[in-house]
């Protein structure tokens, strides 16, 4: 039994409903006589012990079987299309995909949220989700990523979908997907590549496209195998000419020609990176030399860090609801309540599993994060699963190295949030302030909070500054504070606090 023969059981067109409800249960063979594994996959000869679908596997975590074996049915994922129009521009122009989830650990809600983050995903990059299907199993098959017996299934639902595309949620091995496409028959992608063509479709900047080209030929090269060697379809379909699904692979010789000229194209961006990384620095040095202190906005994404910005800065920059708006890191020059300058950065979001080669690529741009004196982890606190996020921010913080900065922590989006979750939520992080960038709540006690975090200058002076010497005043004015400041006939009398070096320049004025 198929889902196909469900459906027309129940005399539905498409298995398009949304009722969730497991699959038959075939604990078949097949899983276990596999054929037409692609040579170069995993396992071609004896099946390793642990490829049996688990199911003798003596531990104590084992799931039920049924369930494990059980390709099921996610409610709610087919794409809502409001209108015909947008039906026929989609079929048009955009990939009809199937998304297929492995489910390892966690419990029923985590795989919904997982699915759910997994649609948004797929739909930022523009694609219209026609189903999603979890199997539930101790781990990845090695050769086929969901049980060997399932992806019949799949390719069950793909035909009566009528889908071109099926994403994995996780990182697959180049063996795994392209004996999954072998099996489909439809292109198959992985979560790192749907991430990693977002990225590519929202970079603005030259060094922002720089860094996304690098990680996809990173990516890329490492799966070149496993993709027939058809760079066209990998660059995320921009070279999309000839390369049809199921079409041979390369011979060596062309292999060799695309190894190469991937590894050329990698140090010609290094290179560039570096040169655009050189300017950054330049500026970056001008502000530590400056004492301007530096606040980095970060959070997952959508959490409304650009909103935040605007809020705080006016930034202007752009707000959308829509994963991964932000590639490009904003920097805006702004006052405490007494003058202190300090500088706000609006940067990427992070996400559950960010892909290393982004990571690694845009190791210049999260440098900086590592580098500020204060974050503010905005967390959108009406999100299903805030604490989720707040865990694989916090882990992809601490492979930037950036675990060691100070840490202000923003629930954002109260005016969406239940009050049970922001009561949850303040009592694990009693020191958060709780805000919305929509409404303006809360926005006032976050600046002074930032204010009062900011690092302070280190040195009290008391100084009687001539008149002549205005400069030394403004410099206070921007790097330093003020206790106490009175005109005399003499001069500008002060008592401030100020960094070491402001603090040798007003030396000779001491009173
Ligand atoms: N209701 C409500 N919506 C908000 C709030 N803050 C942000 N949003 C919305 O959330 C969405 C994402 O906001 P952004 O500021 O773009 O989020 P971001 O964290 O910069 O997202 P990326 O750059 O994509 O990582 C937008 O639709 C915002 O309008 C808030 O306090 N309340
Ligand atoms: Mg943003």
């Amino acid at each position: 039994m198929t889902a196909l023969h469900r459906h027309h059981d129940d005399g539905d067109d498409l298995p398009r409903d949304s009722s969730t409800r497991p699959l038959e249960d075939d604990l078949d063979l097949d899983d276990l006589a596999e054929d037409g594994l692609d040579p170069d996959g995993l396992a071609p000869g004896p099946l390793d012990p642990d490829d049996y679908d688990d199911a003798d596997d003596p531990d104590g975590d084992q799931l039920d079987l049924a369930e494990r074996h059980s390709l099921r049915r996610v409610a709610g994922l087919s794409t809502e299309l409001s209108d015909v129009t947008e039906v026929e521009y989609r079929q048009l122009r955009l990939e009809r995909v199937v998304l297929v989830s492995v489910w390892t650990t966690g419990s029923q809600v985590d795989v919904d949220n997982s699915m759910a983050e997994l649609k948004l995903l797929a739909e930022t990059a523009g694609s219209q989700v026609l189903e999603g299907l979890v199997q539930r199993r101790q781990r990845p098959d090695p050769a086929t990523y969901i049980g060997r017996g399932k992806v019949d299934e799949v390719r069950e639902v793909v035909v009566a979908t009528g889908a071109d595309t099926v994403i994995c949620d996780g990182e697959l091995t180049a063996a795994q997907l392209r004996n999954l496409e072998d099996r489909v028959k439809v292109k198959v992608v992985d979560r790192t590549a749907l991430i990693l063509d977002i990225f590519a479709q929202h970079a603005r900047s030259a060094e922002g496209k720089a860094q996304v080209e690098l990680a996809q030929l990173q990516y890329l090269k490492q799966r070149l195998r496993g993709w027939g060697g058809n760079l066209s379809r990998q660059a995320g379909g921009r070279a999309a000419a000839g390369g049809g699904i199921g079409g041979r692979g390369p011979g060596e010789t062309k292999l060799e020609t695309d190894r190469r000229r991937i590894n050329t194209r990698i140090s010609q961006l290094r290179a560039r990176l570096r040169e655009l990384d050189a300017t950054r620095e330049t500026k970056r040095a001008e502000r530590v030399r400056n004492r301007v202190p530096s606040v980095a906005i970060v959070g997952y994404t959508n959490a409304g860090k650009s909103s935040l910005l605007n809020r705080l800065t006016s930034a202007g920059v752009l707000v959308e609801n829509a994963l991964f708006a932000t590639l490009d890191p904003t920097t805006r020059r702004t006052e405490t309540a007494d003058s202190r300058v300090y500088t706000l950065t609006d940067t990427v979001g992070f996400v559950r599993h960010l892909p290393h080669d982004l990571v690694e690529a845009f190791a210049s741009t999260l440098e900086e994060t590592a580098r500020a004196d204060l974050l503010l982890h905005v967390v959108d606190a009406s999100d299903p699963d805030p604490v989720g996020q707040i865990t694989a921010v916090r882990r992809v913080l601490s492979d930037i190295g950036a675990a060691q900065v100070p840490e202000q922590m923003v629930f954002n989006k109260a005016d969406l949030a239940s009050a049970e979750t922001l009561t949850t939520l303040r009592a694990a992080h009693p020191d958060a302030v709780v805000v919305s960038a929509r409404t303006g709540q809360g926005i006032d006690e976050l600046r002074a909070t930032v204010e009062q975090r900011l690092p302070r200058p280190e040195v009290e002076v008391r100084a009687l500054v001539p008149y002549s010497r205005g400069d030394l005043i403004d410099r206070i004015h921007s790097a330093g504070e003020f206790i106490t400041s009175e005109h005399t006939p003499e001069g500008t009398q002060v008592v401030a606090r100020v960094h070491a070096d402001l603090a040798a320049e007003l030396e000779p004025y001491r009173s």
